[in-house]
């Protein structure tokens, strides 16, 4: 009921122990917090908050428009609906190293086990476009430095994120991830890989753990979990899946509902009434609700 049953810092503590075991930890993007306890009850290991969903929820493109505040408000919601470590997208920072600051501080408090950000010059744009700019490397490590030095728990997970693959290739993609690895990243998110190879290769040069970005519609191919985890992949995000999958739904619901004037031949395709119960857990309530009645020996109701 209500959820979390554990704190953030449990949380982040868990996500380390889980980094520094085996094995590929695979996060799929919660388009909303209910979404987020969906992930958790099929068995995922973490939930990711992206930032084009975040924009796309908002109607807008994904090229930084987003606060800090909208971004920490929804990611709050997120995490306190799971027992999941959160990974949130910081984007650029929202802004300069002390700006950075203040962002890894602000989703500590809201209960994030890691976040990522990234080397784009702003306003960024989604990875796996064309047409991208990265800063210099001695901006991106001011960047990672500040989101490192901010952090008041060490198991906060700072991820450096780089886009040099689209813009320079990947041997300068390569030297940008071991610079911002020694500016103390706990994990490297190199975007637009082209191919297993080039995932391979980044595991190798660098000792943290890898994460690989499974969007759709990008540059690179849809890996499944055993390829990406015989690379030595680490982390695999299927960021805006579960968004776009339900917004297809939508989308051809409300055509049935145009051609057909009803809804009826959609009801096999919706979540039940008593399965979105159970995810919000309903009965929990009801119990929390009785049992305090019960004890406090509330004459109006029945105990039950
Ligand atoms: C991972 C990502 O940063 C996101 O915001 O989810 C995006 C995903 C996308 O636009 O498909 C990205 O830049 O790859
Ligand atoms: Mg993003």
């Amino acid at each position: 009921m209500l959820y979390s049953t554990l704190t953030p810092a449990r949380k982040r503590e868990l996500l380390r122990e889980r980094l520094a075991g085996k094995g590929l930890l695979r996060f799929p993007g919660a388009f909303n917090p209910l979404s987020a306890r969906l992930v958790e009850e099929k068995g995922f290991e973490g939930v990711y908050v992206s930032g084009a969903v975040l924009s796309a929820d908002l109607g807008l493109p994904d090229i930084g428009l987003t606060t800090l505040t909208e971004v920490a408000g929804r990611t709050a919601q997120v995490a306190r609906m799971t027992d999941l470590p959160v990974l949130v997208d910081v984007d650029t920072g929202f802004g300069e190293p002390m700006n950075v600051a203040r962002t890894v501080q602000t989703l500590e408090d809201a209960g994030v086990a890691g976040i990522h950000v990234e080397d784009q010059v702003n306003p960024k744009r989604c990875g796996h476009l064309d047409g991208k700019q990265v800063v210099d490397t001695a901006t991106a490590v001011r960047r990672v430095r500040a989101a490192v030095d901010a952090r008041r728990d060490p198991n906060l997970l700072v991820m450096a994120r780089t886009d040099v693959r689209g813009v320079e290739g990947f041997d300068a993609a390569v030297d940008r991830a071991r610079r911002l690895v020694d500016a103390g990243a706990d994990a490297v998110f190199p975007e637009a890989m082209a191919d297993l190879r080039e995932f391979e290769a980044m595991c190798a040069a660098v000792d943290v753990p890898v994460l690989a970005n499974m969007t759709e519609f990008g540059k690179s191919e849809l890996f499944a979990a055993e390829q990406l985890e015989s690379v030595g992949v680490r982390i695999v995000i299927h960021p805006v899946s579960l968004l776009r999958i339900a917004m297809g739904a939508a989308e051809r619901a409300l055509d049935a509902l145009v051609a057909e004037g009803s809804l009826a031949s959609q009801v096999p395709h919706m979540q039940t009434r008593a399965r979105l119960y159970e995810l919000v857990d309903y009965a929990g309530y009801d119990r929390f609700d009785s049992t305090i009645f019960t004890s406090t020996g509330h004459a109006d109701r029945p105990a039950d």
